[in-house]
């Protein structure tokens, strides 16, 4: 029996929601055949993958040791927990959840204070008045050490935190913290403001691939399946079809269409008779109608897509193209 593929799945906390509902628009559904406490499951039809549903930061840790093949990720995890991330994992796509900040946050108190440059100038006049470093809060201690030096700080030290880092300040711990955040809400609360030029990584949740993962040829064409089944739902989401025919339906029409609203003739042109479908961006669907029905259609119809599966799969293509390097 070969080794199974494995995919990663965040088993908890704000991830998890959406990476599920993630897969089962893309057609796969994600089985746990033990009940919900299960912490291996399977893909309907896929029976050489293997779910492991662990947290979004032993995720990243995983498929740094190449553990898994595949995962569901936060960036500022990968970029926190892997040097070289980028040597050794490949971030195959962003899947528009899991937004956050990682920022550099100072009491508001610190009217001064509104820049990088201004917390190089009170770090070095707190060691010089205290003989002694200021304090930054945070877990994510090599993403801080990146961004510090960047900017020239360098009179600091971190305390490491491991949650409610807001609170740090507030409790004397810390004078000041690096944490993620989305709405704001619980900085405000606690006092705190962003630096203007104090946001180190936006992040959000990624598809990922592992470089050190079992490449097998049958993985590889496992991921193909499971990327082919990604890509054909991310590529119906961006389009809905558009069909119409009228006589005076023609290549010129066309260029027009795709140059004004952003319209791909799939199947190519119009048909003899003038039938035509679209695939045009939500935003221009009801310009597109406008501009079809001044041309001379009398009806337009507007349908959403579920999956486009193209040739190419510019996913596979990727991943691909990162394990050849
Ligand atoms: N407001 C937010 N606060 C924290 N994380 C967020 C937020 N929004 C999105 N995320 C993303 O979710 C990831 C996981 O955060 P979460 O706190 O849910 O994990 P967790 O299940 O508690 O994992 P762990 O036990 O490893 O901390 C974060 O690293 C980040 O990528
Ligand atoms: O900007 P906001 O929308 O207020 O969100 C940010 C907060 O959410 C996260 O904590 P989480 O709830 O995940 O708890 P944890 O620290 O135990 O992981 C994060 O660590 C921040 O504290
Ligand atoms: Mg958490």
């Amino acid at each position: 029996m070969t080794a199974p593929f494995v995919l990663a799945v965040p088993s908890k906390g704000r991830l998890q929601e959406n990476a599920e509902a993630f897969f089962t628009r893309a057609g796969l559904s994600l089985a746990k055949p033990r009940g919900a406490r299960d912490y291996r499951g399977t893909i309907a039809g896929l029976d050489n993958v293997e779910i492991a549903y662990l947290s979004a930061s032993e995720i990243a840790s995983q498929l740094a040791r190449g553990m898994v093949h595949l995962g569901v990720t936060g960036e500022d995890l990968l970029r926190e927990s892997i040097p070289d991330a980028d040597k050794r994992v490949l971030l195959i796509d962003s899947l528009g959840f899991g937004s956050a900040n990682v920022v550099v946050a100072v009491p508001q108190a610190w009217i001064d204070v509104r820049t990088m440059t201004d917390l190089d100038d009170v770090t070095t006049g707190f060691r010089a008045q205290h003989n002694r470093r200021m304090r930054v809060a945070t877990k994510y201690i090599n993403l801080t050490r990146n961004f510090f030096a960047a900017h020239g700080v360098v009179d600091y030290r971190i305390v490491e935190s491991a949650g409610a880092t807001e609170g740090a300040p507030a409790v004397g711990t810390a004078e000041l913290i690096v944490d993620i955040t989305t709405t704001g809400a619980t900085l405000a609360a606690n006092g705190l403001k962003v630096l203007d030029d104090g946001v180190i990584l936006r992040s959000q949740a990624n598809l990922v691939a592992s470089r050190e993962a079992d490449w097998s040829t049958e993985a590889r064409e496992t991921a193909r399946v499971i990327l082919d089944h990604i890509a054909a739902r991310a590529r119906a989401s961006k389009f809905r079809e558009v069909r119409t025919r009228f006589a005076g339906c023609n290549e010129a029409l066309l260029t027009e269409a795709h140059n004004r609203f952003g319209v791909v003739a799939p199947f190519g042109g119009p048909t003899s008779s003038g039938m035509l479908t679209l695939h045009c961006p939500p935003m221009h669907l009801y310009a597109l109608g406008s501009f079809l029905r001044e041309h001379g259609a009398d009806t337009v119809s507007i349908a959403s897509l579920d999956y486009v599966l193209d040739r190419e799969n510019p996913l596979f293509a990727k991943l691909e193209a990162f394990l050849r390097q």
